[in-house]
């Protein structure tokens, strides 16, 4: 990455203000759309407050992008209702086009038109307003983003982190009230994804607009999110903090989805889930139902041989601050993973305890059980 490139970004948050919005409320209410036979949503009902962000997060296919056309307008739903500020913009009494719902928009590739300046295509959302004000508004949304000094230039002379930011002065300009930005950095090389995404924020919260950021990425979605709807099948399969969803999944789907586990299967005693690596709680679920611990690689620890539960290391992966292990362990089909800090020595092949922080572990039904 080029310290030019840096000093860009890290300058970008003390140029000028982009000017704030009125942030508006947003609610879908029992959303269902599809395209032929295919069900994209699948009564979708959430409500997002003024100003908060909120990440839609899941598979390929889950309907995100699908929900963020309804609420833009892009896509008229087949049932259910859209409501921004308490006013119908999309349902059985009323359509508002794109245009007229006060929403900024930007897109996975940017949609910027080559054949204008940057400035041209920021101006491009600034119709309504007398030339005069739309440039000196869309040079402002420029200022803000650090690239007043190519305002003259065409989008192909900029980097793609660099259109990505015309991308999103043009959708700041005309001051909405609701942002929707569909994957806006996976278009991104990963070293300048971080650094984008921190300033994109800051201009988000600056402009107090509500936002809506769709996202397949569980980190991206936690570091951006005031809450995460992560959605599954065109349903809403978890709603919550990104803290809430990271450490009370609702099922091992969504456990999975946040981080990697290992799956170890027991039956339920005495409400405990008994299993080859210890006894866990298990809340609500019944007198001998199989279940599943989810056990995060973090919390299992090696301690020395004879201590805890009986293991063999079987692998060891440096990866710089950190190390895989994996551990066999009998009455387990497959050795167990374990993320510890480098350096604690061990060779392949020696007994170890294996240490699990109880407290960390998550319970779940058996799939299928
Ligand atoms: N124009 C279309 N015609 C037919 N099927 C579509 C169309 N757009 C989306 N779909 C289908 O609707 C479902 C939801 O698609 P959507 O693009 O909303 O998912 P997504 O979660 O945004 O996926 P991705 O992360 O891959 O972009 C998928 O099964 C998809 O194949």
């Amino acid at each position: 990455m080029s310290n030019s490139f840096m000093e860009t970004v890290s300058r970008w948050g003390r140029r000028g203000t982009a000017g704030t919005s009125i942030a508006a409320s947003l609610a879908f209410e029992d959303v269902v759309h599809g395209y032929g036979k295919v069900r994209a949503l699948d009564g979708i009902s959430l409500a997002v407050a003024p100003g908060e962000v909120v990440c839609l997060l899941g598979p390929s296919g889950c309907g995100k992008t699908t929900l963020l056309r309804i609420a833009s307008g892009i896509e008229r739903p087949l049932s259910g209702r859209v409501t921004i500020d308490g006013r119908e913009v999309a349902g059985p009494d009323a359509f508002i086009p794109p245009e007229r719902r006060g929403v900024g928009l930007v897109f996975q590739d940017f949609a910027l038109f080559p054949h204008l300046t940057n400035l041209a295509n920021v101006m491009f959302g600034l119709k309504a307003l007398p030339k005069a004000e739309a440039e000196k508004a869309a040079r402002l949304a420029l200022s803000r983003v650090g690239l007043d000094k190519h305002a003259e230039d065409y989008p192909h002379t900029l980097s793609g982190g660099e259109q990505q930011r015309v991308a999103l002065a043009r959708a700041i300009a005309p001051r909405p009230g609701i942002l929707l930005m569909d994957e806006p950095f996976s278009g991104l090389d990963s070293r300048l994804r971080d650094a984008i995404r921190d300033e994109t924020l800051a201009v988000m919260r600056e402009t107090r607009a509500t936002c809506i950021v769709v996202t397949h990425d569980p980190e991206e979605a936690m570091r951006m999110a005031d809450r995460i709807v992560l959605l599954r099948s065109g349903r809403i399969a978890q709603i919550g903090t990104p803290s809430d969803l990271y450490r009370a999944p609702a099922d091992l789907d969504t456990a999975r989805f946040f981080s990697d586990v290992n799956e170890v299967p027991g039956v339920v005693r005495a409400g405990r889930l008994v299993t080859p690596v210890g006894y866990f709680a298990a809340p609500g679920l019944a007198e001998g139902a199989s279940a599943v611990a989810a056990i995060r690689p973090q919390s299992i620890t090696p301690k020395p041989a004879g201590m805890c539960v009986p293991g063999r290391l079987v692998s060891r992966r440096f990866l710089g601050e950190v190390e895989l292990l994996e551990i066999a362990v009998q009455g387990l089909d497959a050795p167990l993973k374990a993320r510890v800090r480098s350096g604690e020595g061990l060779a392949p092949g020696r007994d170890v305890g294996v240490d699990v922080t109880a407290a960390e572990v998550l319970v779940f039904a058996a799939p299928g059980a």
